[in-house]
């Protein structure tokens, strides 16, 4: 049996990625080993067997032990003990959430739907390092992967509506406390059915704007508003999180040649682990749309594509509808007046689960096949 080294298991990607691997029973089939950077000797997580106490994570002669590591633990870990487990003669397979080595060259981005092939070839030239990709742009990938995989794209722009868990579990919890405070301050107009609505709206605004409403982790308010920039400023205009739609799309599909356009604008949106997203698609010829439903329908098994009509949409295409499953539904498809290679779309997909943990939890299982 594989020893399997687990790193940043009580974190929120890892706890999701504990839940799946429970779900699937992965823990049968290897011997994990548990670590920590803070807690060295302490219980592990509960996966219905014993397991020994945790190992410092910082540790590389017991990282060396292992024959396959995943790490949830973050980038700043990555950075710190990854080069030093590889300079220490360390040859096993690096399994990672964290953006850190996304982009190297010894290393692919995991999204097995999508790139089994490029994991695969990766495998076969001896690549050991396998890292989830960003959630926005595996979420697309996810919900338009028939489209690429027939090469049918001239271009993208995606503009994405993301969910406060893509930022943390601080501001998960930072966007419920400014939620409670803006219903705190209108609640006894609200009561009030004969107040006016332009007085609460004033109460609101009010609050909103206060030097005391709980901006710590996101430094502006989120409820009642959204914030249109995400992650670093490149300085050239575009933010980080939109440089990646086209580097790790591109990268994803192993793609050789010119790549894939695809940019856009990125926006944190009071969703909790939902990520959104509007895409503008320039096709290459004028597919008919019940072909092009049909490609997306049949790639793989969690792409759903819901049909483009009011009731439909409503009931399906929603944050609350799809968190917490790993649907990817896809819908609002329809040619834009600007001509029958231009479509539109709308997919949604839980960050935290097609976005972060499954693609890791999919790559140990391709390992271990
Ligand atoms: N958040 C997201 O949506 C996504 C995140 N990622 C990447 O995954 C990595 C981890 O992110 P995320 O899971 O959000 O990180 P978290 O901050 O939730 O967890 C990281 C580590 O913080 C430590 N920690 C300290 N206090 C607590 C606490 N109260 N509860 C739980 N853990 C605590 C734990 O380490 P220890 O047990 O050793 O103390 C834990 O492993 C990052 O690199 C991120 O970029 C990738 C895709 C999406
Ligand atoms: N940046 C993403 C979350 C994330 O962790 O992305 P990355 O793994 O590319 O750093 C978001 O804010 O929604």
């Amino acid at each position: 049996m594989k020893r399997v080294g687990l790193v940043g298991w009580r974190g929120m990607v890892g706890s999701v990625l504990m839940q799946r691997m429970s779900e699937e029973n992965d823990f049968a089939l290897i011997e994990p080993v548990f670590f920590t950077t803070s807690n060295v000797g302490g219980k592990g997580p509960d996966i219905g067997v014993d397991v020994p106490p945790l190992k410092d994570a910082s540790s590389i002669d017991k990282l060396k032990a292992l024959d396959i590591i995943i790490s949830c633990q973050g980038g700043d870990y990555t950075n710190d003990v990854f080069p030093r487990l590889r300079a220490a003669g360390w040859n096993g397979y690096w399994i990672d959430a964290a953006s850190a080595l996304r982009m190297k060259d010894d290393a692919i981005i995991i999204l097995d739907p999508v790139n089994l092939d490029v994991i695969k070839r990766g495998l076969a030239a001896g690549v050991k390092n396998y890292i989830g990709g960003n959630c926005t742009v595996s979420l697309m990938l996810m919900a338009l992967g028939g489209l690429f995989k027939a090469d049918e794209i001239e271009w993208m722009t995606s503009m994405t509506y993301q969910a406060a868990s893509g930022a943390g579990a601080q501001n998960m919890r930072e966007l419920l406390n400014q939620m409670g405070e803006v219903h705190r301050v209108a609640k006894s107009l609200l009561e009030d059915p004969a107040s006016a609505i332009l007085d609460i709206d004033r109460e609101v605004a009010g609050i909103l704007r206060d030097e005391s409403f709980p901006t710590d982790n996101f430094s502006v308010p989120l409820a009642g508003s959204l914030i249109p920039w995400i992650d670093k400023d490149l300085g050239n205009g575009q933010s980080k999180e939109e440089w990646k739609g086209e580097a790790e799309t591109n990268k994803i599909l192993g793609r050789s040649g010119k790549p894939v356009p695809v940019d856009g604008l990125c926006v944190r949106v009071g969703a909790m682990r939902c990520h959104s997203q509007a895409l503008t698609i320039k096709l290459k010829r004028d597919i008919p749309l019940d072909e092009i439903e049909g490609m997306l329908a049949v790639h793989n098994d969690w792409a759903k594509v819901v049909p483009n009509q009011r009731d439909a949409t409503l009931r399906e295409l929603t944050p609350v509808k799809v968190t917490g499953t790993l649907s990817v539904p896809v819908g609002r498809l329809r040619k834009l007046s600007m001509g029958n290679q231009y479509l539109s779309a709308f997919t949604v997909g839980d960050q935290l689960l097609w976005g972060a943990a499954e693609p890791l939890r999919r790559m140990l299982r391709v390992l271990l096949n």
